[in-house]
């Protein structure tokens, strides 16, 4: 442990989370930053975070629910900014697969894996986030992180060779969260009575779809260590698969579990989307907690309007008993990330 203790953050980067496991590691103190919190933590009961159907939403023959199903989808954004979304139209086969292939990846020898490996400043690839500033903690995580939209973003060094079915299963499963957030967009903006494809606009043509698989270790001091900080995310909204409990949303300054549902996505509001709704949708605050008993992957898609795009509230949405709260704003993302690396929020960057 002593000599744990003067190991600075670059160097314990280099290192894998599931390679300091696999030798019986401690983790080290960089990794520590829980302080008995656990005494808020409360299991959220399964109904809590709602389950919104989107096919219902999206269907062009209005009646049969669909109202209700939109005043709830808005409730959920407006209250926890999140939903679990249940008809998106992927097959629960396929989201087992998808699961099952992400697993084998990183079940692989480290050899195998070490093929996507980025450097400790890089972005892309098999590894930990960049270091971050001085006196945050590091997550007791491993991740792939891939550009997949627009297309010609992609690098296809990245994208494993192995387990062998992986580059197929994940092109299916992008051209799948195309479909969702189409549906997802056009859902949200008829929830709140605008035109159906402003938030598409928004997004542009070139909108970015960035996939993030996550590892998350077991841990031994999961009192102690959490697999991923607090944060809200920097995109429009992150689609979230997972095999396992251990994402907690903040609400009301007390975080509670997000359930696993087999066949459902979490869909989780980023900043950009509370700006494009001046406020009234939430980018909650989310961490993901370690477990002594069980590994946990996840795979969160970031949707995020395309590069340089300049996006703002739409305007159906400011009047005068709501005033616009947002200014409009640039490579947000980038802003995000600076606050993100701090251990901060961004959003007030963009308050007027
Ligand atoms: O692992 C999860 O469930 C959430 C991951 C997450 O919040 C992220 O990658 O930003
Ligand atoms: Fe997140």
């Amino acid at each position: 442990m002593a000599e744990a203790s003067i190991l600075p953050a670059e160097v314990l980067l280099c290192k894998r989370v599931q390679e300091m496991v696999l030798k019986g590691e401690e983790p080290p103190p960089k990794y520590v930053c829980r302080d008995g919190d656990a005494v808020h933590e409360v299991a959220a009961p399964f109904s809590m975070i709602p389950i919104i159907d989107l096919s219902l939403c999206a269907s062009s023959t209005p009646g049969m629910g669909q109202q209700e199903e939109l005043q709830k989808l808005k409730s959920a954004l407006c209250s926890w900014g999140c939903f679990q979304a249940v008809g998106h139209g992927i097959s629960s086969t396929f989201l087992d697969k998808f699961r099952e292939v992400s697993r084998e990846y990183f079940e692989q020898p480290m050899e195998e894996k070490k093929k996507q490996a980025k450097g400790v400043e890089d972005f892309e690839g098999y590894g930990a986030d960049p270091v971050p500033e001085e006196g945050q903690f590091l997550d007791w995580s491993d991740r792939l992180f891939l550009e997949v939209y627009p297309e010609d973003q992609r690098n296809p060094k990245l994208w494993p060779e192995k387990p062998e079915s992986f580059r197929v299963i994940l092109e299916e499963y992008s051209i799948k969260m195309k479909k969702v957030t189409e549906l997802t967009s056009k859902a949200m903006a008829k929830s709140l009575n605008i035109e159906e494809n402003c938030f598409l606009t928004q997004f542009g043509e070139r909108a970015q779809h960035q996939a993030r698989f996550n590892y998350y270790s077991r841990c031994q001091r999961p009192d102690l260590v959490l697999g991923l900080k607090p944060h809200s995310d920097g995109s429009g909204y992150t689609i979230i698969l997972m095999d396992a409990e251990g994402l907690q949303v903040l609400k009301d300054e007390q975080w509670f579990t997000v359930p696993k549902i087999s066949e459902a996505l979490l869909v989780l509001m980023g900043d950009q989307m509370e700006i494009m709704t001046n406020g009234i949708f939430k980018s909650p605050v989310h961490r993901v907690v370690t477990s002594k008993e069980k590994e946990r992957i996840s795979v969160a898609v970031f949707y995020s309007p395309e590069v340089n795009k300049e996006i703002g509230p739409e305007d159906g949405l400011i009047n005068e008993e709501t005033p616009r709260l947002f200014k409009k704003v640039k490579g947000y993302a980038d802003i995000h990330w600076g606050y993100y690396q701090k251990g901060q929020r961004a959003l007030h960057v963009a308050k007027v």
